[in-house]
């Protein structure tokens, strides 16, 4: 049934509700729903939070979005994880009724006695209703209103002061209550949605590797990969994803640069995993052991950083897998096992599971393995190509790792059609890489992020790397330094998780071969030692712009958040304009709260000037506001209106990070 007061399309709400909404504790969001009901009488709508105890809180009052729209919304923060519930909560308001009956009625002597005696009843009501601390304001009302004594229109205004409405809007009359039904809401740990990334290969930190080939190359292990940790917490990670660490098979074993010839000391591609050392739940004896390992998780988290490892579920032809379980594969008429693919790409050392010859047995045997690393301290997994395996798998294991480790991430790496992205993230991922790096005008880049911090964003956490192993994209290959300072400004300013495969600092931008996106000598294939300290000192490195950008992300709560992003118009198509901003959570409705402005020419060669027209509001000002921007990238400081002159050299200064305040300049 419909319910007293119609309510219809209650958001955020994934799926009719079958998969919970999402946030982070802290993180606000928009509910909206149409509320409307029959004839010109007066409605209130709002949201009620339960908590995982099911505590219900107040609710939050809604207003209507446009006039006449009949769409109304509030916004709403959990405070904490664990699985929250809102409902939406309509009702008949007949003090607001009165308010606008009378407000034309009295002035114009139209039933005067007959409407102050109607309003000083419902205030009678209303007194029974509230707190008591606030129930003496209430009944001066009602006397007031009954004072014969007084002028009409006088004893009206005193039902209708500022300090009425709010007592009236905390604690509504409220008639014909009409509830939906309570919504999921899960709320997750931070790190599910802010964060930054730093992706490396531990067998190429402390490596020997002579590109003429005279001495044998030599794996770094996990103690030498140590070494390097200190200056990614420096640049302000908060990750550092590791590729498989796990023994790699011989057999079709892939050469440097994607060849299908490896000598003997080539070392295979790190995602060809399992070998007569081991498998998924073994490490490359070449990087060490399990006491390494720990050590090299427990040094990153006294920096402060979390290691993520990869989750890739394939074989090479060595895999124990192969022998102990040949029912995973699919065998052929001949007696082979196709290789893997990911059209175009073919995977020819690897072989891919079959998941519907024993579901059962692979499902046992890869929880196990999930279990054995976050023993090992892993709380966060790359999934390698989870579209590539059924959903309905990935459904079960993550729920089932939830259920007693809700703090345990997964991020899927599935570049492939929306519909399957998207299910990938409702039924249970908690991040999603993206189509970012493909995204590189103003209009490309504005369309997509309207998509994700968008509806997608109630259950869909974007996770912007500017780079990765197989992602050398065109714009970093011919745009110089300027293109890597770009893209970092973007991905970090833009989303609340981006991401680094390291090199990224270094500009290191040759393709393997014209038109190709995959690195030339790609340490997928060999060991990639690199002088980071000699780049840093000659100032070859990007280093130092990311750590501030970390830092910034670090410092302002606007930069944690997806939701909140707001674009900005600018009169020339290669210079982009957003903003971020958290209102002041401490009642200073004068404050703005965190405001970040961000301008980027995206041209990476050539100077671009415009003139950026701000959505004041989005900023938390008025239209005719003057107010100041500090640019965080330069320390100068700028007094800005509505419209504003900007000029930025790519081979200077590509972007100014605003923050925004209304002080002095
Ligand atoms: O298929 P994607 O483009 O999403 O890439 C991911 O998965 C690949 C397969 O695991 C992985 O490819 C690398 O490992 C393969 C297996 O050893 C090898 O054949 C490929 O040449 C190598 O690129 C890719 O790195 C990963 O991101």
């Amino acid at each position: 049934m419909i319910g007293r007061i119609p309510i219809l399309d209650v958001q955020p709400v994934v799926d009719c509700g079958r998969w919970p909404a999402r946030a982070v504790p802290h993180e606000t969001f928009t509910v909206s729903a149409t509320v409307f009901r029959e004839g010109h009488e007066m409605l209130g709508a709002g949201v009620v939070l339960r908590d995982p105890e099911g505590h219900a809180g107040p609710p939050a009052l809604m207003h209507e979005v446009t006039p006449g729209t009949d769409r109304y919304a509030a916004e709403v923060t959990p405070s904490s994880t664990g699985t929250w519930h809102f409902r939406v909560e309509a009702w008949g308001d007949p003090i607001a009724h009165w308010w606008h009956d009378a407000g034309i009625k009295i002035p114009r002597g139209q039933d005067t006695e007959l409407m102050l005696e109607e309003g000083a009843r419902l205030f009678e009501r209303l007194a029974r209703e509230v707190p008591r601390a606030e129930r003496a304001a209430v009944t001066s009302v009602v006397r007031a209103l009954r004072e014969t004594a007084i002028p009409p229109l006088m004893r009206f205004e005193a039902a209708d002061t500022a300090e009425i409405h709010a007592l009236v809007e905390r604690h509504p009359l409220r008639e014909h209550v009409t509830v939906t039904e309570w919504q999921p809401l899960l709320v997750q740990r931070e790190r599910a949605l802010y964060g930054s990334w730093y992706e490396m290969f531990p067998r190429s930190e402390g490596a020997s590797y002579d590109p003429m080939g005279r001495r044998a190359p030599q794996s770094g292990t996990f103690r030498s990969a140590m070494k390097r940790l200190p200056a990614i917490a420096e640049m302000g990670f908060d990750v550092v994803y590791l590729p498989p660490i796990h023994p790699i098979g011989s057999q079709f074993r892939k050469g440097p640069n994607n060849t299908l010839h490896a000598e003997p000391h080539d070392p295979g591609s790190p995602w060809a995993i399992g070998s007569e050392d081991g498998g998924h739940d073994a490490i490359h004896p070449q990087l060490g052991g399990f006491a390494d390992f720990d050590a090299f998780v427990d040094y990153a988290k006294n920096l402060g950083m979390e290691v993520a490892l990869d989750l890739a579920l394939q074989c090479s032809p060595d895999h124990p897998w192969v022998k102990e379980h040949p029912e995973w594969f699919t065998t052929r008429a001949d007696g082979s096992i196709a290789y893997a693919e990911n059209p175009p790409k073919k995977y020819q050392d690897i072989y891919p599971l079959n998941f519907d010859n024993d579901p059962e047995g692979i499902y046992a045997e890869v929880e196990r393995v999930v279990r054995l690393w976050m023993d090992h301290g892993v709380r966060i997994f790359r999934v390698d190509n989870p579209h590539t395996k059924p959903v309905a798998f990935w459904e079960r294991l993550l729920a089932s790792i939830a259920e007693t480790d809700p703090d345990v991430l997964f991020l899927a790496e599935a570049f492939t059609r929306p519909a399957m992205m998207h299910t990938l993230a409702k039924i249970g991922f908690h991040q999603s890489y993206t189509y970012f790096t493909w995204r590189n005008s103003s209009q490309e880049l504005e369309e997509y992020l309207h998509e994700l911090s968008g509806p997608a964003a109630a259950y869909m956490r974007p996770n912007f790397f500017v780079n990765t192993p197989d992602i050398l994209h065109e714009y970093l290959q011919h745009g110089g330094p300027p293109a890597f300072a770009v893209r970092a400004v973007l991905a970090s300013m833009l989303s609340p998780t981006w991401g680094v495969y390291s090199g990224y600092e270094l500009f290191e931008n040759t393709p393997v071969r014209p038109g190709s996106e995959e690195y030339r000598d790609s340490e997928k294939y060999q060991f990639r030692p690199r002088d980071w300290e000699a780049a840093e000192r000659e100032g070859r490195s990007l280093a130092p712009l990311i750590s501030t950008l970390n830092s910034l992300r670090r410092a302002h709560p606007a930069l944690r958040r997806l939701r909140n992003l707001r674009f900005h118009n600018v009169d020339q198509p290669e210079l982009i304009c957003f903003s971020k901003r958290v209102p002041p959570t401490d009642g200073n409705a004068a404050g703005l709260g965190d405001v970040v402005l961000v301008v980027v020419n995206l041209n990476p060669h050539q100077v671009r000037e415009a003139t950026v027209h701000l959505d004041m509001p989005a900023l938390g000002l008025d239209w005719p506001e003057e107010f100041v921007v500090r640019d965080e990238l330069s320390g100068g400081s700028y007094t800005w209106r509505q419209s504003n002159y900007v000029r930025l050299d790519p081979h200077t200064q590509s972007a100014h990070i605003f923050t925004v305040s209304r002080g002095e300049s």
